[in-house]
């Protein structure tokens, strides 16, 4: 990391004074203001001083410090007393507490980079580029594999191929402004039991309905060409009534060749083969009750009348089916892990939640949020396990990141990414999401990571490559 790309990322907040901490991080507001300056200091940025050479490099994987660390704790995390190396309990002073072992956790000043661009700011984004192979799998269409010796010999003598100088200026000018949205995102149907759950072709039929109106035409056709119904309708047009109905019904029943048969029938079946494979895919949100799954929702779509949202848990009592346009389908779940809701409510959502996991084969990917603050709590587990256990392959994202102070944050990112690497099979541990709905952090990433998911690649717009820098 840079002195510059420091400076930049001190001026984004904690260390300018209380009032200006508070208005570029609202989650700044609970600090006390009678701290001084210097107390705001990142972490990172006491790393920096304390060590002249830049902490650059990757996120580290496991939980041991990177510098100097203060005292390092045996487990990781979450006894609260430790025992000496002969198995008796050490003295309560020697005890770290669980608070001094999260605080010891020393993210690495790249994680703190990525978290500071996406926890700060109403338009703040990143996308790790460099890590994600599943962003560089969308935005690199025309990125050819080069071999890298190859590469750098072309670098040695200034004759780069465009394609590649692209690459080099792509990212964090070019796509990152790209922004993705999902505007007209609306409810289509709510189911509060296992039966009530429509079906994949029913929910088409709400989206798309020209193409049921095309097959139901065609169907008609051909029953009137059906020698039994010919009779049938003969009979109950000797009855019809006079005038232009009966008229109607008599042309209906003009026979039709058997080359202009077999035409229709070939209409008919190439319009069920699309049906079939426009059959939207799903996504599904689920998480803790109250951890900000509906108020998502609503930042995603940037209208805060899609999805009801309280303060109170248990307001989201149904599966709530909204569509994307003709791309997807977002399933907004009710809450597990609520205290205070009834028992008979409680079973009927796990089962209801359950089923639906358990069933769906449009299911492309559950988004399973966690909140910033608490990170996975026992509730959270269980259900991950359930999860693991259907072989369903899942997304964390940390949701309320406005509320936790960047270094915390990192640190509950490291914590949280440690336990799903090391229990849960289905998780995708490589990245994990952040958002915050009421900065719009972290929003757009999760928006071309649905996209990507449901197989809508995002690529970047010819006229958005800039000119090539060789001459
Ligand atoms: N500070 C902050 N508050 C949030 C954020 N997202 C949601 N909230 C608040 O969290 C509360 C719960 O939000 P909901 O979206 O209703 O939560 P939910 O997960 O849908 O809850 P259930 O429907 O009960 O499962 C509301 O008061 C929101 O204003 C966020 O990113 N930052
Ligand atoms: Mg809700």
């Amino acid at each position: 990391m840079s002195i510059a790309n420091t400076r930049t990322m001190l001026k984004a907040g904690i260390t300018s004074c209380p009032t200006n901490a508070a208005r570029t991080y609202p989650g700044a507001r609970h600090l006390s203001t009678t701290q001084t300056c210097s107390a705001r200091l990142p972490y990172f940025h006491k790393q920096l001083t304390k060590n002249e050479k830049p902490l650059a490099g990757a996120v580290p994987n496991s939980l041991t410090p990177l510098v100097t660390p203060p005292p390092a704790p045996k487990k990781p995390f979450p006894s609260s007393s430790v025992t000496s190396s002969k198995g008796t309990p050490t003295s309560s002073t020697e005890s770290v507490s669980k608070r001094q072992q999260f605080r010891s956790i020393t993210p690495s000043a790249q994680l703190m980079n990525e978290i500071r661009i996406q926890g700060l700011g109403s338009k703040a984004e990143s996308w790790s580029f460099d890590k994600s192979t599943r962003g560089n799998k969308t935005i690199r269409p025309w990125d050819k594999k080069l071999d890298p010796e190859a590469f750098k010999q072309l670098q040695k003598e200034k004759r780069l191929p465009a394609k590649q100088v692209w690459f080099e200026q792509r990212t964090s000018k070019i796509v990152e402004k790209e922004q993705v949205k999902f505007p007209g995102m609306r409810f289509v149907a709510g189911a509060g039991t296992t039966k009530s759950v429509p079906k994949e072709e029913l929910l088409l039929k709400m989206t798309r309905p020209d193409l049921f109106d095309d097959l139901e035409e065609i169907e008609k056709l051909l029953q009137d060409q059906d020698p039994a119904s010919r009779t049938k309708s003969t009979e109950t047009t000797e009855t019809a009534p006079e005038g232009e109905e009966g008229q109607k019904a008599i042309k209906a029943h003009i026979p039709m060749s058997a080359e202009e048969i077999q035409k229709l029938k070939d209409r008919k079946r190439a319009l069920e083969l699309k049906i079939r494979d426009s059959v939207l895919q799903e996504i599904a949100i689920v998480g803790r009750s109250n951890v900000g799954k509906s108020t998502m929702l609503n930042t995603l779509t940037e209208s805060p009348n899609t999805a009801r949202v309280s303060s109170k848990p248990g307001l989201t009592r149904q599966l709530n089916f909204y569509k994307c346009g003709d791309k997807f389908v977002v399933v907004d779940m009710p809450g597990y892990g609520f205290a205070f809701a009834k028992e008979a409510d409680k079973a009927n959502w796990k089962e209801l939640i359950e089923d639906y996991i358990g069933q769906r084969k449009t299911l492309k990917r559950i988004y399973v949020m966690i909140d910033a603050r608490h990170g996975l709590k026992a509730a959270d587990k269980e259900f991950l396990a359930m999860l693991d256990s259907k072989s369903k392959k899942f997304q964390v994202v940390l949701t309320k990141c406005d509320l936790v102070p960047p270094p915390d944050l990192a640190r509950i990112y490291m914590v949280t990414q440690e336990e799903l690497k090391k229990t849960y099979r289905h998780a995708i541990a490589e990245r994990l999401l952040m958002v915050s709905s009421y900065t719009g952090a972290g929003m757009n990433t999760l928006r071309k990571d649905m996209l990507f998911v449901c197989g809508q690649n995002i690529l970047v717009r010819e006229r958005e490559r800039p000119q090539s820098t060789i001459r």
